[in-house]
């Protein structure tokens, strides 16, 4: 495990590009430990994401999240789902390049909206969902870029991507 790259697979992108998914996925495959940013915020806190967002606000998430990335990332042989604003803080990022080899994923708009759209647990996305992901997507179109690797997934079945990212890790 001499390169910080060796030590954990981080997955980085705009929710409903499939993190949680994949990330589950691809630590099975490798023998890893998964690890969701989201579900540990939830056990911090004591409560749902939407909880946190409702009573306390979305600043007190981002700390929260902060801490979590901060702390897990000690560790290696992980996979870590992220949250997908967590890269909105610059120190987030700084800590997941050093300590492992992040993976942008992304995917289309209307592939977005179609995943989201199922599922009514993202506080950011309340109200016109269309809406939403168009205007937190313009406003976050540069956020990913400073992964190692960006993978598209539109349109493209999870074992497949699971695959892509197993090569990159072992190529990197
Ligand atoms: N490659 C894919 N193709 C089709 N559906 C997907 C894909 N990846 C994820 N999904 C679905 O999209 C939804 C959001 O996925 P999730 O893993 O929660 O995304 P994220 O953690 O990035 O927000 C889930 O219903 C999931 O089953
Ligand atoms: O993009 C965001 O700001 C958020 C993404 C969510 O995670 P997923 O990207 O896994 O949906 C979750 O952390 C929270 O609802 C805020
Ligand atoms: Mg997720």
């Amino acid at each position: 495990m001499e390169s910080p790259k060796n030590r954990n697979i981080i997955l980085i992108g705009f929710m409903g590009t499939g993190k949680s998914t994949v990330g589950q996925a691809i630590a099975e495959t490798l023998n890893y430990q998964f690890v969701d940013t989201d579900a540990l915020v939830e056990k911090k806190a004591g409560c749902a994401i939407s909880e946190i967002f409702a009573s306390q606000g979305e600043a007190h998430f981002r700390q929260l999240e902060h801490e979590v990335i901060k702390e897990i990332l000690q560790n290696e042989r992980l996979v870590v789902s992220t949250g997908g604003g967590s890269v909105l803080r610059e120190d987030n990022c700084a800590v997941m390049l050093a300590n492992g080899q992040v993976i942008a994923l992304t995917a289309d708009t209307d592939h977005i909206i179609q995943r989201v759209s199922q599922d009514p647990n993202r506080p950011l996305l309340q109200g016109n969902v269309e809406e939403r992901v168009h205007t937190l997507m313009a406003q976050r179109k540069d956020a990913y870029q400073f992964a190692d690797v960006t993978i598209d997934t539109t349109g493209v079945p999870v074992e497949n991507i699971v695959r892509t990212i197993h090569e990159h890790h072992m190529k990197k």
